[in-house]
């Protein structure tokens, strides 16, 4: 288990943790945590943004370990996890096989599986070669509609900076949880109060595939963004902030 680097919102109530992207790191939930406040936690997967990065590969219950170590270590018995992709799968991994530490769920462009083995190995063995910052301009085209990096040239360089940071090993031993992941028959066990939300034009997990996580999940509220790709905590912070405060019970907290 890592022990993970993370940032920490102090307040009362059932605390927000927040689980980005593959490639990705804290940084990325920054709105919400502006807007939402605290009580919450943003976090670095293993090998992204400031934690450590053990040797690959891994999986996503090995991820989910080390989230749950760090909820142990800060004393929280349950939270609301927030989760985008491979985050999204350690939440969901969390919710199924350790019930009690998940007061809800939001899930964001998320998947019971994502694309195939040979799909991953194939990412795994690019960055090998090239390193994570080759992946940075394909990786825009996903997590943003057409046109949205060059409109927003602060957010694109901060996001290729975060790619750039992750490191190589990390990213293909994440591509190694990704190509192994399939928690479709998990789906049924998670008794969260569940946000599913997925992005209208997203080419990484289009809608019908965060559609199945949806329909596996009893109760799951399923939401489709208009004009969102991969990553909507950024290009529709508010939107985001507002659906996971609803989610959470308080929508007051947002603006
Ligand atoms: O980077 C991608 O292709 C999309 C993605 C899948 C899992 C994740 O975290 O990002």
């Amino acid at each position: 288990m890592v022990e993970l680097a993370h940032t920490v919102l102090p307040g009362d109530g059932i605390p927000l943790v927040f689980l980005g992207s593959i490639a990705s790191d804290r940084s990325m939930w920054q709105p919400q945590l502006d807007e939402l406040g605290g009580p919450a936690l943003a976090v670095d997967l293993r090998g992204h943004g400031g934690s450590p990065a053990p040797a690959g590969p891994y999986t996503v219950a090995e991820l989910a370990m080390d989230v749950i170590e760090l909820l142990d270590r800060g004393g929280i018995d349950a939270a609301h996890l927030v989760g985008l992709s491979l985050g999204g799968a350690v939440a969901q991994w969390i919710a199924a096989n350790e019930p009690d530490r998940v007061s809800a769920l939001s899930l964001f462009c998320t998947a019971a599986r994502f694309g195939t083995q040979p799909m991953w190995a194939e990412r795994a063995a690019l960055v090998r070669r090239d390193g994570t910052a080759s992946l940075a301009a394909s990786a825009l085209t996903r997590w943003f509609t057409p046109g949205f990096a060059v409109a927003h040239p602060e957010i694109a360089a901060r996001c290729t900076a975060m790619i750039a940071n992750t490191d190589d090993e990390a990213y293909a031993g994440c591509c190694a949880a990704l190509g192994e992941w399939d928690g479709r028959a998990d789906l049924a066990r998670i008794t969260a109060p569940t946000l599913v939300v997925a992005g209208a034009d997203d080419p990484g997990t289009p809608p019908p595939v965060v559609a199945e996580v949806a329909e596996g999940i009893a109760g799951a509220e399923f939401v489709v963004l208009d004009d969102a790709a991969h990553l909507p905590t950024l290009q529709h912070p508010r939107l985001v902030s507002a659906l996971i405060a609803r989610r959470h019970g308080n929508p007051g907290s947002t603006s």
